[in-house]
């Protein structure tokens, strides 16, 4: 699943100047596209997330797991630089939130999530090609031929090559999924965010999309990719990192292997649980 438009040799984006009291802070590896520390978000008072950190390289595939009102997508909401920490710091593609130009960030990273508002009255392929101009429909912005192939090609990456020209309201939601990602991935981006992107697909659909998540995260020219799920059943088989998350704290993070076990669902979830493999896929239920 190669169809990234760069010839740059590298994604990791350009950097701060070495004089840069935060790039001297760090004192780790180039290829570090997420480095959270200590991150608390607050809103009227409470936590949404508390005291996290979290490291993030270029050719790590993570996945966020946790119950509900964990502090997931706070979290991915930080590294797609949509909220700012109330304490911490949050260094995103080598540019610290709340020092640097948030939009020209935004530009460097693929983001999907539920709460994306995407028109219905456009075409498949203009949803996924107004995404190199940062808008969400068309209107004078001109586009020339590559940019309708890489939308197009992206659309076949994707498994919905076939729906172009179909307005974006008239299609499924495992269509419109895919379609989000396409987008996503329209401006070649060094980090792809994942929000939930399985949520209310029926069995096949799901299934098609881990496979389809699984080629992407092998390919070694795709972009970082952080993916939040509640299902450990979702983890696509070629994913390396996971975090599970309670109450906004972080329960366990590493490898893939290491991170999801039964104890840590159980403390995640809050129930006992028994984790079983299958041809590389996880399963769960309760012990
Ligand atoms: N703007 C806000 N003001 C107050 N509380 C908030 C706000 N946004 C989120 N929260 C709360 O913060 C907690 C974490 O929310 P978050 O959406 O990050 O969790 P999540 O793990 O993604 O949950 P889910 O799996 O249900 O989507 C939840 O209890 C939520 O109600």
């Amino acid at each position: 699943m190669a169809a990234h438009n760069t010839s740059s040799p590298t994604r990791a984006g350009p950097r701060q100047p070495s004089i840069s009291p935060a790039w001297l802070d760090w004192h780790v590896s180039d290829d570090l596209v997420i480095a959270v520390e200590h991150a608390t978000v607050t809103r009227n008072g409470n936590h949404l997330i508390h005291s996290v950190s979290w490291q993030v390289e270029l050719d790590e595939r993570w996945v966020i797991l946790g119950p509900n009102g964990a502090g997931k997508t706070t979290l991915l909401n930080l590294a797609g630089a949509r909220l700012h920490p109330t304490r911490g710091t949050v260094d995103v593609l080598g540019e610290r939130l709340g020092r640097t130009n948030i939009a020209e960030l935004r530009t460097r990273l693929g983001f999907t999530s539920n709460g994306l508002p995407l028109p219905a009255e456009e075409t498949a392929r203009n949803v996924v090609m107004t995404a190199s101009w940062g808008v969400v429909g068309r209107y004078r912005e001109r586009y020339d031929r590559l940019d309708e192939g890489r939308a197009q090609a992206l659309l076949s990456q994707l498994g919905v090559a076939n729906l172009g020209d179909r307005l974006y309201g008239t299609l499924s939601e495992g269509e419109r999924k895919r379609v989000q990602i396409a987008r996503a991935l329209m401006t070649d981006p060094e980090l792809l965010l994942l929000d939930e992107p399985t949520a209310g697909l029926d069995l096949g659909a799901r299934e098609d999309l881990v496979r389809r998540l699984s080629e992407l995260a092998e390919d070694p020219d795709a972009p970082a990719i952080v993916l939040v799920t509640h299902h450990v059943e979702e983890i696509p088989p070629s994913f390396t990192h996971a975090m599970l998350m309670r109450d906004g704290a972080v329960v366990a993070q590493g490898l893939l292997r290491d991170t999801i076990t039964a104890d840590n669902l159980s403390t995640a979830f809050g129930l006992p649980l028994k984790l079983s493999t299958i041809d590389g896929r996880f399963h769960a239920q309760a012990a």
